[in-house]
């Protein structure tokens, strides 16, 4: 059984373009990233999902239940966090969180605690007196707390300083370590390639491609920086060649190509260093981004 799968869903807000036809299913266990640029459909895809608005056409199910007809079955297993995290902004930190816990009848006051802790967040505070971070902490714990069998997080990072964005993935690979499959939208690459197994492209409403993290940045693909010892060259010109920016003493170049005519054409020139590297995901899709 596929834990999430996603058929030809479609959202209009009126006539507005939300999705359009988004087909894809995640496999039990699988931590899947859900990329693109603003307004692309992240959160349309993940509210509908959840039930918080309705599909125009297309249907999903979530561990072979149906999004909308089981949608309260399927809320038990799932923990949410959404992108901007509203409270009820006179409650204390643990209220809200054991009241959270009460409703999926997993109250763990010790686990509770322990997620705090890690996060290092303040239980004894009211919500309406901590920051934006602290707040998508509070989110945190709770989408965590139940030990839920599928995690959807929409842009789980954005507030969080860099120490604690490290602290939330071990978290996450905890849950992951238990079995748990992650669902999680970001407009950073960099995190996606990090913590995933496949990641899916949304543009314009559109899917544009799924594919494995791992073969997007192994595609053959190559990051070449050449350090020149002074003397001043031209452009390289080698057809596996597909991006080149050159500075003064610097050739840097994106390479899809038989590396033996790139060092060919290397022995020509004084090269003073050289280093050849994986691209990241954010150079493999870069152009997904800009077209
Ligand atoms: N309530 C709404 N009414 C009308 N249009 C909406 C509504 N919510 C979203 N949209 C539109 O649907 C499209 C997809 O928006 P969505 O919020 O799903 O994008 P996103 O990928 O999550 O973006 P972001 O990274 O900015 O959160 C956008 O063009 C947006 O303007």
């Amino acid at each position: 059984m596929k834990a999430v799968e996603v058929k030809n869903l479609t959202k209009f807000y009126k006539k507005s373009r939300g999705i359009e036809d988004v087909t894809f299913s995640i496999e039990e266990g699988e931590v899947f990233g859900f990329i693109g640029p603003n307004g692309a459909g992240k959160s349309t895809t993940i509210r509908t999902l959840l039930n918080f608005i309705y599909p125009s056409s297309g249907n999903a199910t979530i561990f072979g239940k149906d999004i909308i007809r089981d949608t309260k079955e399927i809320k038990q297993s799932i923990g949410y966090l959404p992108s901007e995290v509203h409270y009820y902004d006179d409650m204390k930190v643990m209220d809200l969180l054991m009241y959270s816990a009460k409703l999926h009848k997993k109250a763990d006051k010790k686990r509770l605690t322990e997620l705090a802790g890690t996060l290092q967040l303040d239980l004894t505070k009211k919500i309406e007196d901590l920051s934006f971070g602290n707040r998508k902490k509070v989110g945190i714990v709770q989408a965590l707390l139940h030990e839920p069998k599928l995690l959807i997080l929409d842009e789980p990072t954005g507030g969080l300083d860099p120490l604690m964005q490290s602290t939330f993935f071990q978290l996450l690979d905890e849950e992951r370590q238990k079995g748990a499959t992650i669902f999680f939208s970001s407009h950073i690459l960099s995190e996606v390639q990090k913590m995933c197994d496949r990641v899916a492209i949304i543009k314009e409403g559109k899917l544009i491609k799924v594919e494995r993290v791992e073969t997007l940045t192994k595609n053959n693909l190559k990051k070449v920086r050449v350090t020149l010892d002074g003397t001043k060259i031209s452009a390289l010109v080698l057809p596996g060649i597909i991006q080149q920016e050159n500075t003064a003493n610097e050739i840097n170049l994106l390479y899809r190509g038989e590396i033996r005519e790139l060092l060919t054409e290397l022995s020509t020139i004084s090269v003073k260093d050289l280093l050849i590297e994986e691209p990241s995901l954010e150079e493999v899709f870069m152009h997904y981004y800009e077209k």
